[in-house]
């Protein structure tokens, strides 16, 4: 079993290029000043440019106002923008009529009951991302490193590719791939030596672990 990997909040040229490298088909950009991944549209286009066609760029997004996003669009010009705060489906749809890009949407997970109203959103969007919910009183809503039971993903089935996210590392991703049978894997604090620094050696490790899953 094989899955594509999403390798999110890349910030320097040698993890950008590990990503590539090691075969990522998508980069994820943090557009989320909180986070300390975070990058400006105008770094990251310049960073990512050596990524167009070779791997899907993706912008992660809180919550982002029509503003940041037009913003985001015009200048990065990513493939894709994830959803990663409590847009609705129909706020999806807006998304995807002003900035022309696909759309990921991040479903939070930790029991059976999340997994309610996911049906609502497989119209509008290309992926849906089920990730860990993060701990009571995180400072992030995503790249925290809490996981969820994967085997609450076991046996479902949904309508586009979809992702499982939430404290995969290379020990673990196999593991992961085999017990949800995600066909697509995200990492972010999984493949770093401290908060917002990747390893390039990680990210190669986790990408190689998850081709050959
Ligand atoms: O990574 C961040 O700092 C971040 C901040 C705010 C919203 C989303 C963020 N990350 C999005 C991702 O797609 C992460 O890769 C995903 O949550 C998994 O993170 P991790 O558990 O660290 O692998």
């Amino acid at each position: 079993m094989t899955a594509h990997a999403k390798i999110c909040g890349l910030t320097t040229p040698e993890a950008l290029d590990a990503a590539l490298a090691g075969g990522a088909a998508f980069v994820g950009a943090v557009v989320f000043p909180r986070s300390p991944r975070h990058i400006e549209p105008l770094h990251a286009a310049t960073l990512f440019e050596r990524a167009r066609g070779r791997a899907k760029i993706v912008a992660v997004t809180v919550d982002a106002d029509d503003a940041r996003l037009t913003e985001i669009a015009l200048i990065l010009k990513p493939d894709l923008i994830q959803l990663h705060g409590h847009e609705t489906p129909a706020r999806a749809e807006q998304v995807r009529t002003l900035t022309g890009a696909g759309i990921i949407k991040v479903l939070p997970i930790r029991a059976h009951e999340d997994f309610a109203g996911t049906n609502d959103w497989e119209p509008f969007v290309d992926h849906l991302m089920f990730d860990a919910k993060p701990p009571e009183g995180a400072a992030l809503p995503g790249g925290v490193g809490a996981r969820f039971d994967w085997t609450l993903l076991a046996g479902r089935a949904f309508r586009h590719p979809w992702f499982v996210a939430g404290g995969l590392t290379p020990d673990n991703v196999a593991q992961a791939i085999h017990i949800s049978g995600a066909p697509m894997v995200d990492v972010s604090s999984g493949v770093e030596s401290a908060p917002g620094v990747k390893d390039p050696a990680l990210i190669a490790a986790f990408l190689d672990t998850a081709r050959s899953a």
